[in-house]
């Protein structure tokens, strides 16, 4: 695992999209060859995308060749609706780039066999080989995608109950009333993000302190589902100051110090 530990979410935004591009260009992706990127939404991200949105408007890279997978989404709503996760991706990804729409992938929470739907999305991922990068945010709660506290380390796409403490963070985007807030949702599982090639977690505020602390310091546990990163071979956090705050200094500056060998 590698921490890289940021001064701000700006930094982090520009650090992880500039990331993001280079492996992209790295790969050189071609229509017979696309690069495969998983994507989650949440606030986190967003910092991320507008840099992305940026760097593509600056030439830097292209995404006609890159294939997205998200994470989840909220069953029930339709992508019409402003806080589903189809039209938080359109309005702050995907519309500003030149990916194909049949190169993007989202569950669909509207399906009426949502059991089938975790199937044929299952299928969709291994017909284009293992994702390269999955990108993922945490939940305060140390939940990855919607793999809520208890959801097997080998569990794959399905559907999933959301817990009151998901709900209850989600709220804010449902006029503060958890009750608004889907009761459950379509999620790729944690297998699924330990077969991708490459995971990056971006880790934001104080909020996710403990989150973070799980996942660097704290033993692999189903309770903290984002602490199965250690289990996976090429793992990065990005993370601001914030986040850092419940790791022991020991544990930072180690990090700080592997990375600034690296750099030199
Ligand atoms: N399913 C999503 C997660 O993928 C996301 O990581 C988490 C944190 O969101 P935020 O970045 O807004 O804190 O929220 C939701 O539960």
């Amino acid at each position: 695992m590698r921490l890289i530990p940021l001064a701000s979410p700006e930094q982090l935004g520009q650090r992880a999209a500039r990331y993001i591009v280079d492996r992209i260009n790295r790969f050189a992706p071609a229509e017979d060859r696309p690069f495969v990127l998983g994507l989650p939404t949440g606030s986190t991200p967003l910092g991320t995308y507008r840099e992305l949105v940026r760097l593509y408007r600056a030439g830097e890279v292209s995404f006609r060749h890159v294939i997205t997978f998200n994470m989840d989404e909220y069953a029930g709503l339709p992508p019409s609706h402003p806080q589903s996760y189809h039209a938080f991706m359109h309005e702050h990804l995907f519309r500003h780039l030149d990916i194909a729409p049949e190169n993007i992938h989202l569950l669909d929470g509207m399906a009426p066999d949502l059991p089938a739907e975790c199937r044929r999305y299952e299928e969709k991922m291994a017909q284009y080989g293992p994702v390269h990068l999955f990108l993922g945010g945490v939940g305060s709660d140390g939940h990855i995608a919607f793999n809520e506290a208890a959801s097997s380390l080998a569990s794959r796409t399905r559907v999933m109950a959301l817990t009151d403490s998901t709900r209850r963070a989600n709220a804010r985007f449902f006029d503060n009333d958890p009750d608004q807030v889907p009761a459950s949702a379509l999620t790729v599982g944690v297998a699924n993000l330990l077969e991708a090639e490459e995971i990056v977690l971006l880790v934001t505020g104080a909020h996710k302190a403990r989150a973070l602390q799980a996942a660097v310091e704290g033993p692999v546990n189903h309770l903290w589902t984002v602490s199965a990163l250690q289990l996976h071979p090429n793992s990065l956090i990005f993370c601001d100051d914030d986040a850092t705050l419940e790791l022991k200094v020991g544990t930072l500056r180690y990090f700080q110090q592997r990375e600034s060998q690296a750099g030199a």
